[in-house]
């Protein structure tokens, strides 16, 4: 379909457009436009994907900026699936044009994904194949190895066919899913991870993982040479706030202390060995400190450091490394002090939360040891193995971690904390200490993004409330909006259940969460709706504490036993590949018709990006709200925080956050417009966060349907599912209610024309008006009292399962 907003053509790949999708694209131009900032939240499976691409992409080549657009998604799997709507975008536009467009349209993933080298790619663990490669595309070996000084079989053969490529053309234009890259390469003998990452200047659309624009150890890497006016669009955005806490966060344990002294014990010896074999090395290397040469100076254009500095680069000093470090043998000296400073440090046996100012005066006043120097420790140590011509950069990884931690703790003041827990958990009695630093302020890390491009578009099916995020992430908006959704049927039932058949309330609040009455209540919803409910169900708890406990309490009530006559039980782990198979015997039985029951945890794998579409997912039941452990030390701090620094008060930003994933497992069974389900939240708080909820998840929300027991919760789905299961009638779709074909979409777009015209407005502008669009301002007026009493604990493995 093709139609035009504003001046734009727009090439649509699908013969017919939901109306909110079109609402969606206004807006997204909007925030083009005018260069500005957007927040959106578009309901579950109404093609967003599909919207963003197509405004972008017929933006970027309509105007003579041809402005480069960078999508950041979240997992490989929502990559790869906005590569296939891409790939299929431009099939059509080339249809519709009747030429191919010069276009070049990429996905970047970890190495580890994208590897073909025959033994590093077998490797499991992500950091072990990006130190196996880091080794095998070293520069400076490469340079010996072309000098003839050393074998090429050091070194990746995929990686050095590069070279022999024009460097414009790596890849031939075109759009390619990763498996397309994979199947490129491999037949060219180069490398896909390499390849992408060097046509990035080149490509029209890259598409990748938030990481690599937010977290400053990789972004200065891959995301450097991205033109400043590039359009930016951070998709599936809801947890954005944390993926910026954690690029500024990091842990430190014994473990890791260990290593670090093995890893300066053996640089020692390696610079005694050079001293030896040719002093002039580290000679040459401290006259050029001298001299005030930095890293960036010594580095030639192929080669990549040992470490990037782990610090903004706003934040980097601009001067010469401090005398103390220039020296090798000092500088290792003064990394072991500092290590063993952190050891003793380990040896408290009592809860220590302490600011970054206050570490540094305590290692100041123990060891001498200055602020200035550890603030150049990662680049320092990243110096000398490449000075030292190290390869077996692997032995080393702790000590890099010790000296990121050195230059994190010495630059960053406010917004920081650290915190040593000695025990892992509560009531341990042996210690394991880990020292935390931990970053509270999201902005901090996302700061660079927002200074250096124009347009950045934050869009998500559940980000309710939307000021919340300019606010935690510090930035100003021109669009904020939330769509509701258009259907010309009833395609989800969401159902408030707060009391069991025997009227007794359910919640999984804390005092109350264990007691039998709450556990059997929870047990006969479950039960119930098993039996009524076709093929898939997925089941949510807020922490896989609470889902052992329950579902040994269910076990010992003989409830799993009749779960199990209707519909197999699977249960997610916190083991990613436990989980991968559950998730395929549950496709399985349900596909097969014996049906199955996924028991899982909110902020787990299965609510962050596995769909259940259709027969895979009939029924999602949430038990209870999935607060974070609100005694978790970090938590704290950073609550504190918001509320001192962003008048974010602590009960809203939790409610925020429970609501915010709450949203996200419901959407796992809504997968289009042709699907549907029922949504039960079974908890009698979610009486009060009802307007917390999604707009387009509140509109289904009847107020015969709050406040709900089991039975007459069943009841309604019961029917629901009867007449919801009865086959589409396409003479529906023809009312151009939940979607348009051209025709119903222009004679819209003349009446607002009419409209605007009247009001002196532009389509854009007027679109969010009649288009059933809120500003969240408006959506959100909830009172959130006594909200901290009701917070409930839950474990702290719902924290790391976050991570
Ligand atoms: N106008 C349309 N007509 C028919 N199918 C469409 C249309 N727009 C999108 N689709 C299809 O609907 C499906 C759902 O789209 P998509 O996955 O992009 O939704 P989404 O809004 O990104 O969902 P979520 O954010 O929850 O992942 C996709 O398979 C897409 O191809
Ligand atoms: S260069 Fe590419 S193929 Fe070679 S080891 Fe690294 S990621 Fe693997």
């Amino acid at each position: 379909m093709k139609f035009f907003i504003d001046d734009l053509p727009i090439l649509f790949p699908y013969p017919k457009i939901y109306p909110e999708q079109y609402a969606y694209m206004c807006d997204v131009k909007k925030c083009i436009d005018v260069g500005g900032n957007g927040v959106l939240e578009m309901p579950s499976g109404t093609g967003k994907t599909i919207a963003l691409l197509a405004l972008s992409v017929a933006y970027q080549m309509y105007y003579p900026e041809h402005r480069k657009i960078i999508y950041c998604s979240r997992t490989m799997s929502e990559i790869e699936k906005a590569l296939i709507e891409l790939e299929k975008l431009m099939d059509y536009r080339a249809k519709e044009l009747g030429h191919v467009e010069n276009f070049r349209g990429l996905g970047l993933t970890s190495r580890k994904n994208l590897c073909l080298h025959p033994v590093v790619g077998k490797e499991k663990k992500g950091t072990v194949v990006d130190e196996m490669c880091r080794r095998l595309t070293n520069g400076q070996l490469g340079e010996k190895v072309r000098a003839g000084e050393a074998n090429a079989d050091e070194l990746c053969s995929w990686h050095e066919k590069l070279y022999e490529k024009d460097p414009a053309n790596l890849i031939p234009p075109g759009v390619y899913s990763f498996q397309q890259l994979l199947d490129y390469c491999k037949q060219e003998g180069t490398c896909p991870y390499f390849t992408v990452r060097r046509m990035m200047p080149l490509c029209n659309i890259v598409i990748y993982s938030y990481h690599y624009i937010i977290d400053p150890k990789v972004a200065v890497r891959v995301s450097k040479d991205l033109s400043k006016d590039s359009i930016v669009i951070f998709d599936e955005a809801h947890n954005i706030d944390n993926v910026c806490i954690e690029a500024l966060s990091m842990d430190i344990d014994e473990d890791m202390l260990q290593r670090a002294t093995r890893g300066a014990n053996d640089l020692s010896r390696k610079v005694d060995q050079v001293k030896k074999v040719d002093s002039s090395r580290l000679q040459d290397e401290y006259e050029k400190l001298v001299a005030g040469l930095r890293e960036s100076d010594m580095l030639k254009e192929s080669e990549e450091p040992f470490m990037e500095n782990p610090i903004l680069p706003s934040d980097v000093l601009q001067e010469a490394i401090p005398g103390s470090i220039r020296r090798a043998e000092h500088f290792i000296s003064f990394m072991k002090r500092f290590i063993e400073y952190l050891k003793t440090r380990m040896k408290v046996l009592h809860v220590i939360s302490e600011t970054p100012t206050s570490f540094l005066q305590h290692l100041k006043q123990l060891t001498y040891i200055d602020r200035k120097p550890l603030r150049f420790c990662s680049e320092r140590l990243s110096m000398l193995v490449r000075t030292l011509e190290v390869s077996d950069i692997e032995e080393f990884t702790s000590l890099k971690d010790i000296a990121t931690f050195a230059t994190l703790v010495s630059t960053y003041e406010n917004g920081f904390m650290l915190i040593l827990e000695p025990y892992e958990t509560e009531n341990a009695t042996v210690p394991n200490p880990i020292l935390r630093f931990t970053c509270m302020d999201a902005s901090i890390a996302i700061k660079p993004v927002f200074d250096r491009f124009p347009s950045v578009v934050i869009t998500s099916g559940t980000i309710s409330p939307l000021d919340m995020y300019p606010r935690m992430l510090n930035f100003d908006t021109v669009v904020q909006e939330s769509y509701a959704m258009t259907l010309d049927r009833r395609a989800f039932l969401p159902l408030i259940v707060t009391k069991g058949s025997d009227q007794v309330a359910i919640s999984s609040r804390f005092e109350i969460r264990n007691d039998p009455s709450v556990v059997r209540n929870y047990g006969t919803l479950l039960m119930e709706f098993v039996k009524i409910t076709p093929d898939g169900m997925v089941v949510f708890f807020p922490s896989y504490l609470y889902m052992e406990s329950i579902i040994s309490m269910w076990q010992g009530m003989g409830i799993l036993d009749e779960v199990w006559k209707y519909k197999l039980i699977l249960v997610e782990t916190p083991d990613a590949q436990e989980t991968a198979l559950a998730l395929e015997t549950y496709r399985k039985a349900c596909l097969n018709g014996r049906g199955a029951v996924l028991l899982s945890v909110a902020r787990g794998k299965v609510s962050e990006g596995i769909d259940f579409d259709h027969y895979y997912g009939r029924t999602v039941l949430m038990i209870g709200i999935p607060f974070q452990y609100t005694e978790s030390r970090i938590l704290k701090a950073r609550l504190e925080f918001l509320r001192d620094n962003y008048q974010i008060r602590e009960n809203d930003f939790l409610s925020f956050d429970a609501m915010r994933h709450a949203a996200q497992c419901l959407g796992r069974v809504l997968r289009g417009k042709d699907d549907y389900g029922v949504m039960v939240l079974a908890d009698r708080r979610f009486l009060r966060k009802r307007s917390q909820l999604p707009k387009w998840i509140a509109q289904g929300l009847l107020d015969a349907n709050v406040n709900l027991s089991t039975d007459m919760a069943i009841a309604a789905a019961k029917k629901f599912l009867r007449t919801a299961a009865q086959p589409l009638n396409p003479k529906d779709q023809e009312k151009g209610v939940s979607v348009w074909n051209i025709e119903q979409l222009q004679s819209y777009q003349k009446q607002q024309k009419k409209i605007n015209d009247a009001n002196g407005l532009n389509d854009a502008d007027s679109m969010s008006d009649n288009m059933d669009v809120t500003s969240e301002n408006d959506s959100n007026k909830d009172d959130h009292k006594n909200d901290l009493n009701n917070n409930e604990k839950s474990t702290a493995d719902v924290i790391q399962t976050t991570a």
